[in-house]
C-alpha cells in the first residue's frame, strides 16, 4: 500500500514536471538515477523512486522503522505523510501551457549575433529579445545558417551605423541566404578605450577592434597616434588584448567587455559623434505577416534597365502616395558587376550593374504600398511574381525585351511589438528555397 501511494506521487513528479524532483530532497545520484530512467514506463519511475520518499522519512525518524513492524502501521503512517503532500497542490505538476514553450518574454528564444560575448551586437541580441539565449557566431554568415539550419530561432545582425553608414556584407548576404526580416532594433554605441590592468592610453601603440568601430572612433585614435588594427568583433580584440598581456596593445570595446576579459576601461564615449547608433535587423525563417494596427517598414531590393531618370521614376511611385522612405543603398550586382552598352556604334561602354536597396514607411497590407509595388513594376516588365506578400520573392524586371535578371525583394519589417509576432510564427515548418537557383530563372 506504501509503495502504491508512493507510486502515484512518484508517476505525477516524473522528470518530464518541474516540480518535484528537489521536493523529495534526492541527492545527485538519485537524480542520476532518475534521468537515466526518464523514458522508461511510468511504473518503472515509480518502484525506482517509491524508496526514495520513504527514506528521508526512515532517516529522520528511525523509530517509524519499528513501528512499520507492527501490521498495518506503516501503511497508515504513510498514508497519512502522503495525504500530507497531497495538501499542498502547488507541489503538484502544473500543465505545460503554450506561453511555457513560447513565452512572451522571449526567454526561450535563442538569438544568434556575430562575435564574442561582450560585442555590441550581443547586447543588441538582448535588447530585441531581453531574456533569450545568445548564441555567439564567429562570422555574420555563421549566423545566417545558423537560423537556416534551426540551430536558432533568430539572428540579430547589424545593418547600418549613424557614422560609418551601411554594413554591405550582411545586404549581400541577404540576398544568398532565405531568410526574413521580422524586426529591427537600434542600439546606441558608446565605445571605451580597453587596456591591460594598470596601463595607460599614453602607452598605446596600436589599438584592435572591428573595422566599423575603429571607424567611429577615427579622431580619438588619430589623436593618440596609434596603429589600428582590424579585428572580426570588438569583443575579440579585448579578448587578444586580454591573452597576449601586451601593455602597449588596446582595444575598442564595450564596458561589458572590460568587465568579461578582465581589462581596463583607460577612456569612454571615445566615438567621434556621440550619437553613434547602429540599425541592428532581426532574422528569421518565416516571413512577418503585415497588418496596419502599427507603423510598418518595408524593404524591397530592384535593379533598373540603364536611362535617364529611371531611378527618379522609380522613386516616384513611392513619393506620389506619400511614402516615406528611409534609406536607398546602392550595391553593385556581384554576378553581373559589368553591363555592356552599344548604343551609339562607336564601340561599348561599360557600367556597373546596380542592386538598389529601399525601405519604406508602410506596410504591405496597406494598399498604397501594394498600388506603389505594383506601379514599380510596370515601368519594366515583370515575370515570376510571386505572393508580393512574401518576403524575398524573386521577379524578373524586363524592360524593352532584354533578358534580365533582377530581383525585386519584399520584406515586412515590423517596427513595434516586433518579439510577439516573431515568436508567434516560430513554430512553423519553413522550406528554405535556394536563391541562386531563382536568380537563374
Ligand atoms: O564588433 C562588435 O562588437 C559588433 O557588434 C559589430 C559592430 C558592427 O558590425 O558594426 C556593431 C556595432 C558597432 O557599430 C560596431 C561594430
Amino acid at each position: 500500500m506504501a509503495a502504491k501511494a508512493a507510486s502515484i506521487w512518484v508517476c505525477a513528479k516524473t522528470p518530464y514536471s518541474h516540480q518535484g524532483v528537489s521536493d523529495l530532497s534526492l541527492n545527485h545520484s538519485e537524480l542520476a538515477l532518475n534521468s537515466n530512467f526518464r523514458k522508461w514506463e511510468c511504473s518503472c519511475l515509480a518502484v525506482a523512486s517509491a524508496q526514495r520518499a520513504i527514506t528521508p522519512v526512515e532517516d529522520e525518524k528511525p523509530s517509524l522503522t519499528c513501528a512499520a513492524e507492527s501490521s498495518g502501521a506503516m501503511e497508515r503512517i504513510e498514508d497519512n505523510k502522503s495525504r500530507e503532500f497531497h495538501k499542498d497542490l502547488n507541489l503538484l505538476p502544473k500543465p505545460l501551457t503554450a506561453n511555457y514553450l513560447s513565452p512572451p518574454d522571449g526567454s526561450k528564444v535563442r538569438v544568434a549575433y556575430q562575435g564574442l560575448p561582450g560585442a555590441y551586437s550581443e547586447a543588441a541580441a538582448v535588447k530585441a529579445y531581453p531574456k533569450c539565449e545568445t548564441v555567439p557566431c564567429d562570422q555574420f554568415e555563421a549566423a545566417f545558417k545558423a537560423v537556416e539550419l534551426w540551430l536558432v530561432d533568430k539572428a540579430v545582425l547589424p545593418i547600418e551605423n549613424s557614422v560609418g553608414g551601411s554594413i554591405h556584407r550582411n545586404y549581400d548576404l541577404l540576398l544568398h541566404h532565405r531568410l526574413h526580416i521580422v524586426g529591427e532594433v537600434q542600439l546606441q554605441v558608446n565605445h571605451c578605450l580597453l587596456g591591460l590592468p594598470g596601463a595607460r592610453k599614453e602607452e598605446l601603440k596600436r589599438v584592435l577592434s572591428h573595422y566599423q568601430a575603429l571607424a567611429q572612433c577615427e579622431m580619438t585614435l588619430s589623436s593618440l597616434g596609434v596603429i589600428t588594427i582590424n579585428t572580426d568583433d570588438s569583443a575579440l580584440a579585448a579578448q587578444m588584448v586580454a591573452s597576449t598581456g601586451l601593455r602597449d596593445t588596446g582595444a575598442v570595446a564595450s564596458a561589458r567587455a572590460a568587465n568579461i576579459y578582465g581589462l581596463d576601461i583607460l577612456a569612454e564615449k571615445i566615438q567621434d559623434d556621440d550619437d553613434n547608433i547602429t540599425r541592428f535587423l532581426i532574422l528569421g525563417r518565416e516571413p512577418m505577416i503585415p497588418g496596419t494596427d502599427r507603423p510598418y517598414k518595408t524593404s524591397i531590393v530592384f535593379t533598373l534597365e540603364e536611362g535617364p531618370g529611371v531611378l527618379f521614376k522609380a522613386l516616384a511611385v513611392f513619393a506620389l502616395r506619400g511614402i516615406n522612405l528611409t534609406k536607398i543603398e546602392s550595391r553593385p550586382q556581384k554576378q553581373r558587376p559589368l553591363r555592356i552598352v552599344d548604343d551609339s556604334n562607336e564601340g561599348s561602354a561599360r557600367y556597373f550593374d546596380y542592386l538598389f536597396y529601399i525601405d519604406f514607411e508602410a506596410s504591405m497590407a496597406d494598399p498604397r504600398a501594394q498600388y506603389a509595388l505594383e506601379h514599380l513594376k510596370s515601368r519594366s516588365r515583370v515575370y515570376g511574381v510571386e505572393n508580393p506578400f512574401r518576403k524575398y520573392e524573386t521577379l524578373k524586371l524586363c524592360k524593352s525585351g532584354k533578358t534580365r535578371n533582377i530581383g525585386i525583394d519584399d520584406e515586412m519589417v515590423k517596427l513595434n511589438s516586433f518579439r510577439k509576432s516573431s515568436l508567434s510564427t516560430r513554430t512553423y515548418t519553413h522550406i528554405v528555397k535556394n536563391r541562386s537557383n531563382q536568380h537563374n530563372r
